[in-house]
């Protein structure tokens, strides 16, 4: 659970922005350290990523080593980043930069009288923590890609190969997207792609039909102009509710309405919406920074843009191309030239 003071969106305009480095800390059972922010200070009795502001001058690298040392009393080597979620306060623009850490010496204390918990990843969203955490939790805890299926074409079994193809290679999040298709044709392929994602672990949104989601027990993604006519969760919280945003009003709704994870795009322009031109990372960020929420950037990317959308503050990449078709074989490499002519 999150919480925090983001809901009040003041206008962007030229406030600072701060940047604050934070560290993911697993003990060799798994469990990841959280503090409690003292009584007394900003957002006290919250859990967060211990860490802390980044002085001018000072590298990330370095003032998450400072910050761990004068707040745990332990010394770490920096890791690979998670993500940097950029976030709208009523007074300031937040840059959380949160980093794993890969290794660390000594015993972990709260050395400014700060509470500490070793948690199950699992048990990470039973914490009350400030807003910008709720993407970092769900970093750690669920798909860094989303597969948006394309339509068959004549052949069923084909797609269902393909399907099958992509849960192979890892896919882990399916929205089940098919314009212009039959319904009982639909309900065919549906309950085919249900029996393979169940095999592979994998969750399944039925897109747009919440009756169809009802009846078989998937979960459901709203397009926006659906997620504009509703006022309530048309599913069960215990059942799987995504939506397609492209503004901030739209995230509000999806926010309001319990939105488990949203897509925004087109990121880049795409064959799949033609005339529409991409929002960039600049104007995905502008949206990200007021929303909470999980968020896949979609449209024109690849699992290779997965670490630039971490960057910018994105859960990963939601794909219809991008994730079905089966990565190009890099070219084989061309050998050097050894012979000019003259
Ligand atoms: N350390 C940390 N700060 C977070 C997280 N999430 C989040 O919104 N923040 C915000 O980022 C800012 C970090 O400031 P801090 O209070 O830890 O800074 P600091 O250690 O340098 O302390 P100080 O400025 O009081 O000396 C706070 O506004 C805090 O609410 C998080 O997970 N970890
Ligand atoms: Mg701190």
């Amino acid at each position: 659970m999150t919480t925090g003071p983001s809901r009040q969106v003041p206008p962007a305009g030229s406030l600072p922005t701060v940047h604050v480095v934070a560290g993911v800390i697993t003990d060799t059972r798994g469990r990841i350290l959280l503090a409690r922010r003292a009584p007394g200070r900003e957002l006290a009795g919250l859990w967060e990523f211990p860490g802390g502001k980044v002085e001018p001058g000072e590298s990330p690298e370095a003032a998450l080593a400072r910050e761990l040392e004068e707040e745990l009393g332990i010394g770490i080597d920096v890791g690979a980043p998670l993500m940097t979620v950029p976030h709208l306060a009523p007074s300031r623009h937040l840059r959380l930069d949160v980093r794993r850490v890969a290794a660390w010496r000594g015993s972990a204390k709260g050395r400014e009288g700060q509470a500490l918990a070793w948690v199950q990843p699992e048990k990470l969203p039973r914490y009350d923590m400030p807003a910008p955490d709720r993407p970092v939790v769900a970093a750690l805890l669920q798909p860094d890609h989303c597969l948006v299926t394309p339509p068959p074409d004549l052949d069923d079994e084909a797609w269902l190969a393909g399907l099958g193809a992509a849960l192979d290679r890892g896919v882990r999040r399916v929205q089940f997207r098919m314009p212009g298709v039959d319904a009982d044709r639909r309900r065919r392929l549906l309950d085919g792609a249900l029996r393979l994602c169940a095999g592979a672990r994998a969750q399944l949104l039925v897109n747009g039909d919440a009756a169809l989601a009802r009846a078989t027990g998937a979960g459901l993604h709203l397009p926006s102009a659906r997620l504009r006519e509703l006022d309530a969760r048309p599913v069960p919280p215990g059942t799987l509710l995504s939506a397609s945003c492209h503004d901030a009003d739209e995230l509000a709704l999806a926010e309001a309405l319990g939105c488990d994870f949203v897509l925004v795009g087109p990121l880049r322009a795409t064959p799949s919406h033609p005339g529409q031109p991409g929002m960039g990372w600049g104007r995905f960020e502008a949206l990200r920074e007021r929303s909470s929420l999980p968020i896949y950037a979609i449209g024109g990317l690849s699992p290779r843009d997965i670490p630039v959308a971490r960057r910018h503050g994105a859960q990963g990449i939601a794909a219809i191309r991008g994730l079905w078709d089966a990565p190009a074989t890099p070219a084989p490499r061309r050998a050097p030239a050894t012979s000019s002519r003259s």
